[in-house]
């Protein structure tokens, strides 16, 4: 199919660079305010596009692709995570799912570290102090957080980012240890001097802190279920830059709460933009709005990635970041 004549949907605004490359290449359709879609623009969509270019914020579910237009050939998505796409329902119609991966992984790793760091560092309660104009100068006892290095970090999915995560983490002096749906290679295992815990139920009540690192599939959700984060340390601390479906959200909360858990550092949420009350009032929780993957270069290198994906399916091939159902 040549790439001139295949229509392509893009749902958000996209970093300009990226959109201009888009254009230059193909017959593109792109999204004038930054907003997500809604259900009938994204039906429309679907119905009229070669190609559709959504993001996390669009969910494309089975009752959608019901409704897609036989043109729909390849959903080149904007990120990562495709948990909010039903890739077996595209595949039975025939429609390939593509990704970005590997080129946003250093800066999710990196914003996980740096929620570990303010949640154990207690970084937003000095911040507020600095804001309030109440500092009242050093003092031995003010503010006093735990010390990183030596503490021990369980990662829970140790694909791309969970391993960066452990990079830094050793960095910091920290001890890796990791469940994961299948065991490292013993020389990636050795290289990241990590411990590989097949019982997650053990992992978890031995960590001083925890990275969630997974896919949110149906397998993995709500695996921090209430039974398993009662199992954490009172003094853990629990950092999520995955999915928040991951987390069982209100048995978290309530921990935290009753101090059962020490902290929280959170990138997500299990209900997207809606993010509890109780969670946001918290002092001892660290909550970001979705910005893992928050870097101009990071943003720039994932509009590259749908690009080659998109031209390669244009150039008659799979694209090379192909998603199938089961592989996550
Ligand atoms: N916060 C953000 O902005 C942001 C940015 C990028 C990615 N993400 C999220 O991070 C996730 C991971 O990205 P990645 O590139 O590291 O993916 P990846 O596929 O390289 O790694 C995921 C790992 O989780 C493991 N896993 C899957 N199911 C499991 C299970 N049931 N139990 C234990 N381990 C399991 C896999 O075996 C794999 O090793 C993405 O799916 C996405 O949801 C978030
Ligand atoms: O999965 C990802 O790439 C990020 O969460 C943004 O979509």
């Amino acid at each position: 199919m040549p790439s001139e004549r295949l229509s392509v949907v893009v749902t958000r605004r996209l970093p300009e660079a990226v959109e201009t490359r888009i254009k230059e290449l193909f017959d593109v359709r792109l999204r004038d305010d930054d907003t997500p879609m809604t259900r009938a623009e994204l039906s429309e969509a679907v119905k009229t596009a070669d190609i559709l270019v959504p993001t996390v914020t669009d969910t494309i579910d089975a009752a959608l692709l019901a409704g897609a237009g036989p043109r729909l050939k390849l959903i080149a998505n904007y990120g990562v995570g495709v948990d909010h796409i039903d890739v077996a329902t595209a595949r039975q119609r025939g429609i390939l799912v593509s990704n970005t991966p590997g080129v946003l992984t250093d800066d999710t790793a990196d914003m996980t570290m740096a929620l570990l760091l303010a949640v154990t560092r207690r970084i937003p309660e000095g911040l507020s102090v600095m804001q309030s104009g109440e500092w009242g100068g050093w003092a031995p006892t003010a503010l006093l957080g735990g010390r990183v290095g030596g503490r021990r970090l369980g990662i829970l999915g140790m694909g791309r980012i969970g391993q960066a995560v452990a990079q830094r983490a050793r960095a910091f002096g920290m001890q890796i240890h990791y469940h994961n749906r299948r065991r490292l290679r013993p020389e990636v295992e050795d290289g990241l001097e990590a411990t590989y815990w097949e019982s997650l139920d053990q992992m978890v009540a031995r960590m001083d802190v925890l990275s969630v690192n997974c896919p949110h599939t149906p397998s993995t959700f709500h695996l921090l279920n209430a039974r398993r984060l009662k199992l954490m340390k009172p003094s853990a601390v629990l950092v999520n830059t995955s999915r928040g479906e991951v987390i069982d959200e209100n048995a978290m909360t309530r921990m935290l709460k009753a101090g059962d858990i020490a902290g929280a550092g959170l990138d997500v949420y299990e209900h997207g933009m809606e993010v509890s009350p109780d969670l946001q009032g918290l002092p001892n929780v660290v909550l970001l709005p979705h910005m893992g993957s928050a870097t101009q270069e990071g943003r720039l290198e994932m509009g590259e990635k749908v690009i080659i994906n998109i031209k390669t399916f244009a150039d008659g091939h799979r694209p090379p970041d192909q998603v199938v159902p089961g592989m996550l």
